[in-house]
């Protein structure tokens, strides 16, 4: 099943979404298990950045600060959902003073 559709469907059950799109082809699924990033927030305004690595042939998600990080703020980035039409729309509660009201 599509990544987008997964989203549509967990996001209308107010269940989270794990899934972090590495390409076209593959996206790594942390619903069941996977570190302490999978429950990184996104942000319009993030305080970290998302990189895709390989190393011996294996994905992997590097994450880094884009700015500097007061003690006890919360780590978060920009998921980068694509853009869905107004139907399949999940809404954005970051508080960001630019946040796009949206996440995809
Ligand atoms: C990778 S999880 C992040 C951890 C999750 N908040 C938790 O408590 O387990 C992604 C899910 O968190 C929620 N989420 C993350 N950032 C959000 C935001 N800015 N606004 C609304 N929901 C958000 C959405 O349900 C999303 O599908």
């Amino acid at each position: 099943v599509c990544i987008e559709v997964m989203r549509d469907v967990l996001s209308r059950r107010n269940r989270g979404v794990y899934m972090f799109r590495i390409d076209n082809d593959y996206v790594i699924d942390a619903t069941i298990t996977g570190g302490p990033a999978r429950y990184i927030n996104h942000s319009c305004a993030p305080n970290c950045i998302t990189e895709v690595v390989t190393v011996e042939r294996e994905n992997k998600i590097i994450i880094s600060s884009c700015r500097r990080i007061q003690r006890g703020e919360e780590l978060c980035y920009d998921y980068k959902f694509d853009l869905e039409d107004d139907q399949h729309k999940i809404p954005c509660h970051c508080g960001a003073m630019n946040c796009r009201k949206w996440m995809n």
